[in-house]
């Protein structure tokens, strides 16, 4: 069997995992991948399929199977463990805080191991989950090697103004920052668009990240000048259990209830968002048909908050050429991007109905000032090319 690399993304509703054949230099040719999805909700499910698409598992999960991340990974090692007969060559892994040392990707030691340990509390529902098998694989195969890819790291090219809080400098030097996150995801966006939209992509676009984590990053030629999230993934957007942004005072005003810091962020982290407004479901799936007034509330602060939000981002691109959906509901919902676009019809934002129920990767009119596109993400694949980068260096080093 050739050398792989193994690619773990452990999301807040899913973990999802890649094999890649390598030469160990050059070639990341993908084996297999799949995805343990509904992660704490009623009908999780675990599905993963070959290079030739060929459906190798797809079964529902029960709900205590996939109640949260650890037993989810229990799940995917599990069945690692029936089919991988040859240890990978690395394992590249998505953390999502890399705080204020890490810009890029770097091989795990100790000391990163201990640095990216003390952001946990940053990053409550990923954080913990994304080291949980650096740390198992560090203790049982320390010679695996590891690489810790970041969210963080593209948004790094952002300028001052938009990486500050208007807080004292005190603040900005104890990592205090507004750094952004689904970074991976945006790399891959960035590169996909490059490759087939290169004209667009040299110019103003605004890509809306919106899985269960929902966020929108502003680009100027493919680097990243603005982003919807900050210091941690609860700001900016709505989304499938969090608030999204919220005005400081509230959690102030908490505090004076006699509210902990434990059940504010609980409040705020797992049963905001979606759930919280509609207080039926954090799936766009249940919602979005609904008749129940509730879920339609929900819907509706949903896709206006995401239109408010793109908007707030044309500041610093200075206008808008194009906007391009992602993740489990921009690759998958029409409706909320219908909804998105009509709230931006003002700015000459016009999408085909046609066009967009079927999935098509061009949305947009021909009359439309700005086009519109449904590009799947693939954060996996970045992973492995940051990781795969990472080993090729160590072999010259
Ligand atoms: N067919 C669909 N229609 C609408 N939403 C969908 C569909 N399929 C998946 N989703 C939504 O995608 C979200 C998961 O997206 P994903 O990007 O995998 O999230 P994460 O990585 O944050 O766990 C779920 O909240 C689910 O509601
Ligand atoms: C950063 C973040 O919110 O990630 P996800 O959408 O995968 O939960
Ligand atoms: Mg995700």
């Amino acid at each position: 069997m050739q050398d792989t690399i193994l690619v773990m993304n452990a999301g807040s509703s899913s973990l999802k995992f890649h094999l890649y054949e390598t030469d160990g230099i050059n070639t990341l040719e993908f084996a297999l991948g799949g995805q343990v999805s509904g992660i704490g909700g009623k009908q999780p499910s675990f599905k993963v399929k070959d290079k030739h698409q060929k459906i190798l598992v797809e079964q529902f999960l029960r709900p205590e199977q996939a109640q949260n991340l650890q037993l989810s990974q229990r799940v995917v090692g599990d069945w690692f463990g029936t089919v991988i007969t040859k240890e990978p060559l690395a394992v590249g892994h998505r953390i999502v805080h890399g705080g204020p040392d890490y810009d890029r990707s770097v091989m795990v030691d100790n000391e990163v191991i201990k640095k990216l340990d003390a952001l946990v509390s940053l990053a409550p529902l990923h954080q913990h989950n994304n080291l949980e098998p650096v740390h198992v694989i560090f203790e049982n195969w320390p010679h695996i090697r590891q690489v810790a890819c970041f969210d963080t790291a593209f948004h790094r090219s952002k300028p001052e103004v938009a990486d500050r809080f208007a807080l004292p400098q005190f603040y900005y030097k104890e990592g205090i920052r507004r750094y952004g996150f689904h970074g991976l995801s945006y790399e891959y966006i960035a590169g996909k668009m490059r490759q087939d939209y290169p004209d667009v992509m040299a110019g103003k676009v605004v890509v809306a990240h919106l899985g269960s984590g929902a966020s929108a990053c502003a680009m100027l030629n493919g680097r990243s000048q603005e982003s919807t999230m900050g210091f941690t993934a609860l700001d900016g957007l709505p989304m499938s259990t969090r608030c999204g942004q919220m005005d400081a005072g509230v959690v102030l005003w908490m505090l004076e209830q006699g509210m902990t810091h434990d059940e504010i962020q609980h409040l705020l982290y797992k049963e905001s968002g979606l759930k919280g407004l509609s207080g039926i479901s954090a799936d766009v799936r249940e919602l979005q048909g609904n008749p129940d007034p509730r879920a339609r509330l929900a819907m509706d602060y949903f896709t206006y908050h995401i239109a408010k939000g793109i908007t707030g981002l044309l500041t610093a691109t200075q206008g808008l050429d194009a906007l391009v959906f992602t993740a489990g509901i921009g690759e998958n919902s029409p409706r909320v991007r219908y909804e998105v676009c009509k709230h931006l019809a003002w700015l000459g934002v016009s999408i085909d109905p046609d066009l967009n129920d079927n999935n098509q990767a061009c949305i947009s009119t021909p009359e439309s000032n700005i086009g519109i596109y449904v590009i799947p993400t693939n954060e996996e694949r970045v992973i492995a090319r940051q990781t795969l980068a990472l080993i090729r260096d160590s072999h010259r080093a």
